[in-house]
């Protein structure tokens, strides 16, 4: 294991254990086959070929208690969206392994991975990617209509999603009646209606100003305390990552430090240092 990443991974352990056993519900009823909502181990990932070649990753190895939330930052570069695409099953990685609940992503083909991704993973970017036509209610349910008969939507789990997004009046509304920060709360309620395992979000209030933005973040960290939710987020935003549980610093497409629970002006201090 990285020596880096493994610092301080009891305590982060710790925090995700007392979290989703009370009342976790986040990837509900199934049997966990492993302590990790994540586990990269060693991966290593270039983009393009021969002297053109670019390592975005170089032996990463983190691993993400189950009800814990990560922040992932590092400069421009540094590897944060091939390290999220590739936790997520989005891309392969070279060499290493990546394991989401347990499971090796490894041998899967291109539509199981399709599969798990749908059925044990949320995504929240920040273009949104809700459907214009579609009211509020229609878009959150739409990756368990997609999915099929694999999945059942539980209408519960829609209600206290809608309430704890501030959106239970809204249901009826399509995206363009909203405002941006009610929209990124539609998509984490689109991301978290299928029970994931793992949310990963890639810059979610990058997009939003300062007041939704926070109300965004204290979402993502009430899902993580309540429900036990496991997030993984890219973030630039020093505050933004003040929410999180640990916050893995990337530079040349490695981990070169974890701070836990640390203010947003030491990761400012770090990130400054790291030349960000
Ligand atoms: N499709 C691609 N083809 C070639 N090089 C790529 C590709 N995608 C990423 N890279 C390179 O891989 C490295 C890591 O990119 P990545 O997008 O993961 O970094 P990042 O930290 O997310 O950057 P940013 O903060 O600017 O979004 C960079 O040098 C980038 O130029």
């Amino acid at each position: 294991m990285d020596e880096h990443a493994g610092v301080g991974i009891r305590r982060y352990e710790e925090d995700g254990a007392a979290r989703s056993g009370a009342r976790g519900r986040a990837g509900a009823g199934r049997a966990r086959r492993s302590p990790w909502a994540v586990r990269l181990g060693g991966v290593t990932k270039s983009h393009g070929s021969g002297r053109a070649a670019v390592t975005a990753l170089d032996d990463v190895t983190a691993e993400l208690p189950y009800g814990t939330f990560t922040a992932v930052m590092g400069p421009s570069g540094s590897g944060k969206s091939t390290l999220l695409h590739c936790a997520s099953g989005l891309e392969r990685p070279d060499r290493g392994t990546v394991e989401i609940a347990g499971r090796d992503l490894g041998p899967l083909n291109e539509r199981q991975r399709t599969e798990l991704r749908r059925e044990r993973v949320g995504f929240v970017f920040q273009g949104l990617n809700l459907l214009p036509a579609l009211t509020v209610e229609q878009n959150i349910t739409l990756p368990v209509r997609l999915a099929g008969r694999r999945l059942r939507l539980d209408s519960g789990w829609l209600d206290e999603l809608l309430t704890r997004t501030g959106l239970a009046d809204r249901r009826k509304h399509r995206p363009g009646e909203l405002s941006g920060g009610q929209q990124q709360r539609v998509a984490i309620a689109r991301a978290l209606i299928a029970r994931p395992e793992v949310v990963f979000a890639d810059e979610p209030t990058g997009a939003l100003d300062t007041a939704s933005a926070r109300n965004v973040l204290e979402l993502l960290r009430q899902l993580v305390d309540d429900v036990g939710q496991t997030v993984l987020m890219v973030t630039h935003d020093p505050v933004a990552a003040s929410y999180a549980d640990a916050v893995l610093l990337l530079a040349d497409g490695r981990v070169t430090d974890v701070l836990h629970r640390a203010p947003a002006v030491a990761i400012a201090e770090r990130m400054t240092r790291l030349g960000a």
